[in-house]
């Protein structure tokens, strides 16, 4: 079992209190995570994923977990075929999950583009492809149905409700399916719930 713990987690962001020593438990599953705007959904992502540090307290992730939203930036200027060599190079991904998710999201015309200029869309499905693929234990996607179009969202929520690893999911456009059932994490007042 791989769970996430936070010990007192207090997070700060310039004058800006966003967690107030929050202590939780959340053992391997299927999460969403809900809270109103700004309440701190993407925040608490980018704490688990290790962007950011707690202010105080301690966080316990055992490995590192593969992260879709809009804070992971790819240079521009690359192909999305040196994007997945990068990946290779530092073994990262599995290379044939990651070749089945290129045909099921129709990416493969892609694969020459920079990533400059690929299309909104395509940004996300390159992400998307990375972190299903990716070799991290937890999975967290923020706003994962960003910019795809209805074919892919139907995909993105077949995978998800078969995927094996433990995830958590922020959707406000409320295009996740629920296929698998999912346990509600919520953020209010600088605190996190697990219903
Ligand atoms: N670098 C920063 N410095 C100061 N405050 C920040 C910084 N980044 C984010 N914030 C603030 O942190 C709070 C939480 O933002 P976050 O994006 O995590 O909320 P959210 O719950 O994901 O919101 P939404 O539903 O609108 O996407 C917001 O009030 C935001 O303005």
């Amino acid at each position: 079992m791989t769970n996430i713990e936070l010990n007192n987690v207090s997070l700060k962001l310039g004058d800006n209190l966003i967690l107030d020593s929050v202590t939780l438990a959340l053992p391997e599953g299927q999460y969403q995570l809900t809270g109103k705007n700004g309440a701190g959904k993407s925040t608490f992502l980018q704490l688990l994923s290790g962007l950011i540090m707690p202010s105080s307290g301690s966080l316990n992730v055992d490995d590192r977990p593969d992260l879709v939203a809009d804070s992971i930036q790819i240079p521009d200027n690359m192909t999305v075929t040196t994007v997945f060599s990068l990946y290779d190079k530092y073994q990262r991904c599995d290379t044939t999950q990651r070749s089945q998710l290129i045909a099921a999201f129709q990416f493969s015309d892609c694969l020459t583009a920079t990533v400059g200029k690929l299309s909104q869309g395509n940004q996300q499905k390159l992400k998307l492809i990375l972190a299903l693929s990716g070799n991290g234990h937890w999975l967290l996607l923020d706003e994962p149905f960003n910019g795809l179009d209805s074919a892919s969202v139907a995909m993105l929520n077949q995978s998800l409700a078969g995927i094996q690893r433990p995830s958590i999911v922020i959707d406000h456009s409320e295009q996740l399916t629920n296929l698998r059932p999912r346990r509600k994490l919520h953020i209010d007042n600088k605190s996190i719930v697990l219903a």
